[in-house]
């Protein structure tokens, strides 16, 4: 029996550098970087791209699990690597290509010897527990946005830290580009959709969901009457305390109170810091890292987001 023909690609997979150029401009030009291994939180990004450029413009999806963010000992060789079935939901959520460069394309010359600093933010939270990751993410977005020239690029809030760093590199460097930022998309229990989920067990999820569940307490507290910074914190921690009990145990790596620019902690005392605040976790459930975010509006009673 003759093999069944291969299932024709819903749009154009570009690999190289060249071919991306040869890619003939439509309309405005949406960007959106994924490291592949898609889930809704993705196409939700897709199809906001697809919304803000129009039938006449253009949306480019990246699939690129950069080796330059990832620190010795963490998972960058079983990261999910899933590129056809990344095709059908870039293109079902309304991309019109895809571009998945193999490393040699993105560092010709192994790795760069110029990099982008990602400053003081770049050091905090996310930054103090993975060394480097921000560099080398800031690199590859900024050498991502060279090779796609796009006018916009959307990005996730729930990689708030991260977002807040190319927010402002696009601002610092004059990128000439518009950065977007997508809230948030979660599994109906509250689990922020992540390409990271796929490596829980079901009793590793089910301990997994202390860490939306303590973000909900603090942004609780907060619309419940005004609770300031050290009810905010105290009432996340509670949650994070208890889950640290469960077995499997969560294993909390940081929770803080940020300033949603900077990322730098809000003080305790209530009042000091008024407007929006990020109320951020990241924790370990056996051997897997993730991350979560809500964001809260501190000093008015009831104002939240
Ligand atoms: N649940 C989500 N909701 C909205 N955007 C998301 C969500 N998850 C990821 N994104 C965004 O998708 C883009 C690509 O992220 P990435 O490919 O690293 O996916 P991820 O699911 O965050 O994977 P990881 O497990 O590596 O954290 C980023 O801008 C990220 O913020
Ligand atoms: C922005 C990004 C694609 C850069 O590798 C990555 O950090 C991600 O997927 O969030
Ligand atoms: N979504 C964040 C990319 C990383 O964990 O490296």
């Amino acid at each position: 029996m003759p093999a069944p023909a291969a299932e024709p690609t819903p749009v154009p997979v570009l690999h190289t550098a060249a071919e991306l150029r040869a890619l003939p401009r439509r309309g405005r030009r949406a960007v959106v970087m994924t490291m592949g291994a898609l889930h809704e939180g993705h196409a939700a990004l897709v199809r906001a791209a697809r919304e803000r450029t129009g039938a006449e413009g253009q949306v480019v999806v990246t699939v690129f699990v950069n080796p330059l963010q990832f620190g010795t000992g963490e998972d960058l060789d079983r990261y999910p690597r899933t590129l056809d079935a990344d095709v059908v939901v870039a293109a079902g959520a309304g991309a019109d290509a895809v571009f998945a460069p193999p490393v040699e394309e993105v560092y010709p010359g192994g790795e760069p010897e110029v990099r982008i600093s990602a400053g003081p933010m770049g050091e905090r939270l996310e930054g103090a527990s993975r060394p480097g990751h921000f560099d080398g993410m800031l690199t590859v977005v900024a050498k991502l946005l060279h090779l796609t020239a796009p006018d916009l690029a959307l990005y996730g809030e729930k990689d708030a830290q991260q977002l807040a760093l190319i927010t402002r590199m696009v601002r610092d460097l004059n990128f000439p580009v518009e950065v977007e930022g997508v809230p948030t998309v979660r599994e109906p229990d509250g689990l922020a959709l992540s390409s990271r989920n796929r490596y829980l067990s079901e009793a590793e999820r089910t301990t997994a969901l202390a860490l939306s569940r303590a973000l909900f307490a603090g942004r609780d507290a907060v619309a419940a009457g005004g609770a300031g910074p050290r009810e905010v914190r105290r009432a996340a921690e509670a949650v994070l305390a208890e889950a640290g009990r469960a077995r499997p145990p969560l294993v909390p790596d940081y929770l803080a109170l940020v300033d949603p620019a900077h990322f730098t902690e809000i003080p305790a005392e209530p009042g000091v810091y008024e407007g929006e605040a990020v109320l951020a976790v990241a924790a370990r459930v056996g051997t897997t890292r993730l991350i979560d975010n809500v964001r809260l509006r501190l000093g008015r009673p009831g104002g939240v987001r």
